[in-house]
């Protein structure tokens, strides 16, 4: 799966997930080496490929909400791409993304429909289905890393904070930079997710909620500490996207 932020890479052996990883985007002579010996990076921290056997062929399977690096992986041998016309929900508008629409159908299929999904990546979106498994619709945000990145490099005045920096709630009057920018970001993300969740469960009272995303970790111990009626109400799952990935390609293996 293609991000903004960076490759989320999962390993399927039978038709069973067996690890997954994340790396940065890869550059085009990069991609030519590996399509060269069809091996894949393993980590940041690491160029060694996981498959150096000539015996066994690797099919890659694509999704990508960055046309430019979708591009870039056309050159691969046994390369696959999954597009919107892949996926069986009803009503999707031709632009959706397509990670909103593999999580969205890969919740429904393991919780049920209707589902929300709350992806907490670089940018956070909602995206609903009913129980006929029709899109409802949704919203996009800035997410946490880019709503600090924004501030830290669109003012004049302004630091630059990293997610990883957030180590606690900072008390919601701050007293100094830093703290103000970390209220402000952390209590309006917190209180406009409590907010959509209100929204979708007084349409969808029953319907289950799932997030996921590179920053669902953090965002979820902090709704835990703010609203925890809401944060009882979420399913955290890493591999949402994968999930559905595995439903469009294996079925309801
Ligand atoms: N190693 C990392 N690289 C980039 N973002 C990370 C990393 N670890 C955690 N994050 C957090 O994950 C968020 C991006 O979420 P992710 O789901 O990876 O996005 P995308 O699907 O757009 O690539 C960032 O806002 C950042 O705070
Ligand atoms: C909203 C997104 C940028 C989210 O991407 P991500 O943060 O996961 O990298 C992506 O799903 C996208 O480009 N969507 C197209 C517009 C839409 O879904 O309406
Ligand atoms: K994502």
């Amino acid at each position: 799966m293609i991000g903004n932020s960076r490759l989320h890479w999962a390993l399927f052996i039978n038709q069973t997930l067996h690890s997954t990883w994340h790396t940065p985007h890869i550059s085009e002579s990069d991609i030519q080496q590996l399509a060269q010996t069809n091996t894949f990076p393993l980590s940041p921290s690491s160029s060694i490929p996981i498959f150096l056997s000539p015996h066994l062929t690797i099919t890659l399977v694509l999704a990508s909400v960055v046309p430019s690096q979708t591009q870039l992986w056309q050159t691969y041998p046994n390369v696959r791409l999954i597009s919107l016309n892949n996926i069986p929900l009803q009503g999707m508008y031709p632009t959706l993304g397509i990670d909103r629409a593999l999580a969205l159908y890969g919740a429904g299929k393991k919780w049920g429909f209707p589902i929300l999904v709350i992806d907490a990546g670089t940018a956070l979106t909602f995206t609903g289905a009913d129980a006929n498994q029709r899109l409802i619709g949704g919203a996009i945000l800035p997410g946490l890393g880019l709503q600090l990145t924004t501030l830290g490099q669109k003012t004049g005045q302004l630091p630059l904070l990293k997610t990883s920096e957030i180590i606690e709630l900072p008390p919601r009057f701050a007293m100094n930079t830093p703290e103000a920018i970390q209220s402000g970001v952390i209590y309006t993300l917190l209180a406009g997710i409590k907010d959509f969740v209100e929204s979708w469960l007084s349409l969808f009272p029953d319907s289950k909620i799932v997030i996921t995303g590179g920053d669902s970790n953090l965002l979820t111990t902090y709704l835990k500490a703010r609203f925890p009626d809401i944060a009882a109400r979420l399913i955290a799952e890493t591999n949402l996207i994968f999930l559905g990935m595995a439903k469009i390609l294996f079925g309801n293996s």
